[in-house]
């Protein structure tokens, strides 16, 4: 299989998709990552490297406009954007799978569509069965296996009338038909103009040649006595307070779990 940002070439005398300037992040006054200058553009799916710790999920969280950047500018298109524009426009898959638990896998969706809308040409049943679920719709999300609820958080994606993808460890729990099927989702949305920034420890590199990186440091371990107050959840201070979904982003509905 080739590299997936090999379907960038075409796209490349277009603007940015997303860019980023001096783009930096810290809690504390502790760096966690940055400044970054970097560019996705429309067809392109980049590697976001960096050892646990270094700044990964930070670094999407921003993106996505769960989190206000420390300093530097994000822009879509061109377009300098405040991150109450930025967040509506893309689909963050996190850690969290962000499904409620008390949905069945196609509530999730058709509840994700319901908020956001949806890519013209996919409804959720087609979306769950982009991602081997056919059959599953009525299945409580409590549940499914982490394998499948990772496919339905990939389907929510999928569903999701964005252009632009950050997905951390989008391979994580998926067996290897799993691993091909977001490779080929990848490759697919690449192709139709959309972008990628992609977290993974091993499989992406595994299956897919050799994706453009963006190398992000390790960051040092908490001093005695640093930290957020007791009680307090660290990093709160630098949420973003126009955010539509308060703490969740659009996509990702991190505190749903
Ligand atoms: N909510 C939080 N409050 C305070 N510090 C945090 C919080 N989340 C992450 N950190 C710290 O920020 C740094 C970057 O964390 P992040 O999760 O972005 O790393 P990562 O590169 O995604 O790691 P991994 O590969 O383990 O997923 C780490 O030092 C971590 O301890």
């Amino acid at each position: 299989m080739p590299p997936i940002s090999d379907a960038s070439r075409d796209f490349h005398d277009r603007p940015a998709l997303l860019e980023a300037r001096g783009l930096a992040f810290a809690r504390n006054d502790e760096p966690i990552f940055g400044p970054l200058d970097f560019a996705l553009h429309a067809g392109e799916v980049v590697l976001i490297e960096g050892d646990n710790g270094a700044g990964k999920s930070t670094l999407l969280r921003v993106l996505s406009g769960l989190l206000a950047p420390g300093s530097g500018e994000i822009r879509l298109r061109g377009e300098p954007l405040t991150l109450a524009r930025l967040s509506p426009q893309v689909a963050l898959l996190s850690h969290q799978s962000g499904l409620k638990h008390e949905l069945t896998a196609l509530e999730n969706l058709r509840f994700a569509a319901g908020l956001h809308g949806q890519r013209k040409g996919i409804s959720p049943a087609t979306a769950l069965a982009g991602v081997g679920l056919d059959g599953y719709g009525e299945v409580p999300t409590r549940q499914l296996s982490a394998g499948q609820k990772k496919r339905v958080a990939l389907a929510r994606v999928l569903l999701a009338p964005v252009a632009l993808w950050l997905l951390d460890e989008p391979y994580a729990n998926l067996d290897l038909d799993g691993i091909k099927l977001v490779n080929r989702l990848l490759e697919r949305h690449a192709n139709g103009g959309g972008a990628a920034l992609i977290t993974s420890h091993g499989a992406y590199a595994y299956t897919s040649g050799t994706p453009r990186r963006i190398p992000l440091s390790p960051s040092r371990p908490p001093r005695a006595g640093e930290g957020a107050p007791a009680g307090a959840e660290r990093g709160a201070s630098a949420r973003n307070p126009h955010h539509p979904f308060g703490e969740l982003p659009p996509h990702a509905g991190e505190a749903t779990e």
